[in-house]
């Protein structure tokens, strides 16, 4: 399968030999888990919101792509581990270190430990906007119908 080159830049010695390189698990993985790069275990408290480092920068370059960083379904899920940011966005001009915002939302105090996978990067493509102002929009079926105007059942 082909794959698109990201590069990227290790930050923490830990990469190729304790850590391997953030990598798709499965042959259609859409998401690379990406690891806490901590010197020590990270206890967070419900409600907390820490910072985490990836030990890894990127630096996509191309406008037309992006990356997210999202939770993994089974620390969210199971232990409320999701992200502070929501989402996180990364721009292809980015080349910084790449942030986790590790929240507890859940009820447990629950502790990271140096290397665990906490979240996962994705790729995606990107179409940017040119602005066309406009006095009225052609009419269009749902027209200004929203929040649960089609109803739920
Ligand atoms: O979870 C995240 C979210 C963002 N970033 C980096 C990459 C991104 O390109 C940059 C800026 O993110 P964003 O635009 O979402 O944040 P901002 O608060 O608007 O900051 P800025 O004013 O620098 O754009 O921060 C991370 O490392 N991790
Ligand atoms: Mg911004």
């Amino acid at each position: 399968m082909s794959a698109h080159a990201l590069q990227v830049k290790l930050l923490d010695a830990r990469f190729g030999g304790e850590w391997p390189l953030p990598a798709y698990a499965t042959e259609h993985s859409a998401g690379m888990d990406l690891r806490a790069a901590l010197d020590a275990p990270l206890e967070l408290r419900p409600g907390a919101a820490e910072l985490v480092p990836s030990g890894l920068a990127i630096h996509i370059g191309d406008p037309g792509l992006c990356a997210v960083i999202l939770p993994r379904s089974g620390l969210g899920h199971k232990h409320g581990i999701v992200l502070g940011n929501g989402t996180g966005l990364i721009d292809a001009d980015y080349q910084g270190p790449l942030m986790i915002s590790v929240w507890n939302r859940g009820d447990a105090a629950f502790t990271i430990a140096p290397g665990d996978r906490i979240a996962q990067l994705v790729l995606l493509p990107v179409v940017r906007a040119a602005l066309q102002v406009v006095d009225t929009f052609e009419e269009s079926a749902r027209g200004q119908g929203g929040f649960g105007h089609t109803g739920v059942r």
